[in-house]
């Protein structure tokens, strides 16, 4: 059966830290999904996204996607279809609306994993030391879609592999034990 391990949580938590994480130590690729905005430093078209003018995102065909901030995001069926090529199990960064979808839409598939931290002040240090300008940061922090993605609702709690991101080695051997025991199946 094929997985897709859907990571959640907000900006800073660590969701691409995790997703290359999986990728190095279990060869799990990840579906990139398209935006339309800028690039940040150190990013890489085709690589931490497909990023896309306004007019080249409308022509795309989507499994779903959504406005974050000002920006525009999705996930096309293409990717989707194109990491599932290359393995069984496959990971996606999407925002909580994103998860409702595919919960929704794939639930024999789909393993949620949400990312937290125990004190939500730390996220913007983390963010400035990505590199984030200062107003990216101030933007981002006071969107009401990164407030939202602070907390699940009912719905989503049930369904989710709530992991703490404090120490990156702790969230690690969770995710660890998580893939063994979708590999024990
Ligand atoms: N629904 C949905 N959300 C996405 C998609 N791609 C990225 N996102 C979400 O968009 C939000 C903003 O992403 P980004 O600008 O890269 O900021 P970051 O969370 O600080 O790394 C994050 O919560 C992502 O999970 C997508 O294809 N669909
Ligand atoms: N447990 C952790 N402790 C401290 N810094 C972390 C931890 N996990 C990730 N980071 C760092 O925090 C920043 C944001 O992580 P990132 O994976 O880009 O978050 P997201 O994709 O959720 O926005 C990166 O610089 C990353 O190296």
């Amino acid at each position: 059966m094929k997985k897709l391990i859907i990571i959640a949580g907000p900006s800073g938590v660590g969701k691409t830290t995790i997703s290359r994480y999986l990728t190095q130590k279990y060869n799990i690729p990840r579906v990139i999904t398209h935006t339309t905005r800028p690039l940040r430093s150190g990013e890489q078209d085709g690589v931490d996204y497909y990023f896309e003018s306004a007019d080249s995102f409308r022509q795309l065909h989507f499994f779903e996607h959504v406005k974050y901030g000002s920006y525009q995001y999705g996930s096309s069926r293409e990717s989707l279809q194109k990491s599932f090529e290359k393995s069984d199990i496959v990971s996606l960064i999407v925002e909580t609306a994103g998860v409702h979808t595919y919960l929704q839409e794939l639930p024999a598939q789909a393993v949620f994993v949400y990312l937290t931290v125990s004190e939500p002040a730390e996220l913007a240090q983390r963010l400035e030391e990505r590199g984030d300008t200062k107003s990216q940061i101030e933007k981002r922090l006071h969107s009401p879609e990164f407030k939202r993605d602070l907390a699940l609702d009912d719905d989503l709690l049930q369904r989710a592999h709530i992991i703490k991101n404090d120490s990156l080695d702790a969230a690690k051997a969770a995710i660890d034990q998580l893939i063994e025991s979708l590999t024990n199946v």
